[in-house]
């Protein structure tokens, strides 16, 4: 089930709030025109492929610029990118939420937004935090998304919302008020209602924007949890270090462009790494790695440091024995990993600032 986003990001967290019930299949299919699908099913191995996908708002907005997608089944899914950057967009779109400008998008084999009443119950959303009802329990929340799926049968339903509850540690909190429970809490029982059907495929927007760190670990072991068991994930996040510790592939996101995709271990293979040099002989250091052609040499108390450059292993050994014949006393020597964040700043040109 696709749980509604709300249209304001702090709806939808509000567990006093009346929430917009979670969009049920067969409701969401009736708010979105329905086309016969004309586009030939994508590679059964990709569970999401769109191509020129394309949003621009009313307002004139272009939240999403031509994205061309593809999610590999069986993968956690990282779709990485500053605010503002178009990820929510690109989600709502996905899931038959919001209408296409242009482009096309396919989940799960079928055309997106038209196929939406078959796509969606064979996913698992979590969108901008869960809706819920705070004077509702934990357990009589996930009943009523229960209930909201027509394809659930009543008989099993105390025990699919048990089954939930306690995959997502909150058994022992299942009768306490919504409303009492902390952010991660909330977190928690909104992936319990994503799960509380086998779902081919879960989604999850931001999953753990606004954690405390222990809450952030709990989501993404859950994560972890559900992509072993065969599901395929998509996550949205802006925290790259997210990426790198859960995610088997990525997508880096730009003002509305796709920068890049591939697995996670390619991209950081973009970003160069940095050769460090310790030693007090900072201006003959400098000296011996600008003599060997290495760009960007930067000094500063007690290191030097210059871009390693592709290849950086092959010539390590020469540029250590070029420094010790230099006079130069090292006390340190090697190159430090360029991380995520490094590959987006040398791809973009631009500092990864979550601010947008
Ligand atoms: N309903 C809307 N009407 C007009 N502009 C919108 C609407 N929704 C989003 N936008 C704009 O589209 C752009 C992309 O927004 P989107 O929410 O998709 O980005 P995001 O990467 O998910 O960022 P965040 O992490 O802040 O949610 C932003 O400039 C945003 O202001």
């Amino acid at each position: 089930m696709v749980q509604a986003p709300s249209t304001e990001p702090t709806g939808g967290r509000a567990a006093d709030a009346r929430p917009a019930p979670g969009v049920a299949p067969s409701a969401a299919a009736s708010a979105v025109p329905a086309t016969a699908p004309t586009a030939p099913a994508p590679a059964a191995d990709h569970v999401i492929s769109t191509t020129g996908l394309t949003k621009r708002f009313r307002g004139g907005q272009l939240a999403v610029d031509g994205l061309d997608l593809t999610v590999p089944r069986g993968s956690v899914f990282g779709f990485l990118g500053p605010n503002g950057s178009g990820k929510t967009t690109t989600i709502r779109m996905l899931m038959g939420l919001i209408a296409p400008t242009s482009g096309r998008a396919t989940v799960l084999g079928e055309s997106m937004p038209q196929s939406v009443g078959s796509v969606l119950p064979r996913v698992g959303a979590l969108i901008e935090g869960p809706a819920l009802y705070g004077f509702l329990s934990g357990r009589d929340n996930l009943a009523r998304y229960d209930a909201a799926d027509p394809t659930a049968d009543p008989r099993t339903r105390d025990q699919r919302v048990r089954e939930a509850l306690d995959r997502v540690g909150l058994t022992a909190a299942a009768g306490k008020k919504a409303r009492a429970y902390s952010l991660g809490m909330k977190q928690r029982l909104g992936l319990a209602a994503a799960l509380l059907q086998p779902r081919e495929l879960l989604v999850l927007d931001e999953p753990t924007n606004g954690l405390d760190p222990q809450g952030m670990r709990e989501i993404r072991s859950l994560v972890r949890e559900v992509a072993a068991e065969g599901t395929t994930v998509f996550l949205s996040s802006h925290l790259l270090d997210e990426i790198e510790q859960v995610c088997t592939h990525a997508a880096v996101m730009s003002r509305g462009r796709l920068v890049v995709q591939g697995t996670v271990a390619e991209l950081a293979a973009r970003a160069q790494g940095r050769l460090v040099v310790r030693t007090d002989d900072t201006a003959a250091a400098a000296g011996v790695l600008a003599a060997h052609g290495l760009a960007g040499v930067v000094a500063s108390e007690g290191r030097v440091d210059a871009e390693a450059g592709h290849g950086a292993e092959d010539t390590l050994p020469k540029l250590c024995a070029a420094l010790v014949e230099a006079g130069v006393r090292v006390r340190g020597f090697g190159v430090e990993r360029g991380t995520l964040e490094d590959a987006f700043v040398a791809m973009t040109g631009e500092g990864f600032d979550v601010a947008g």
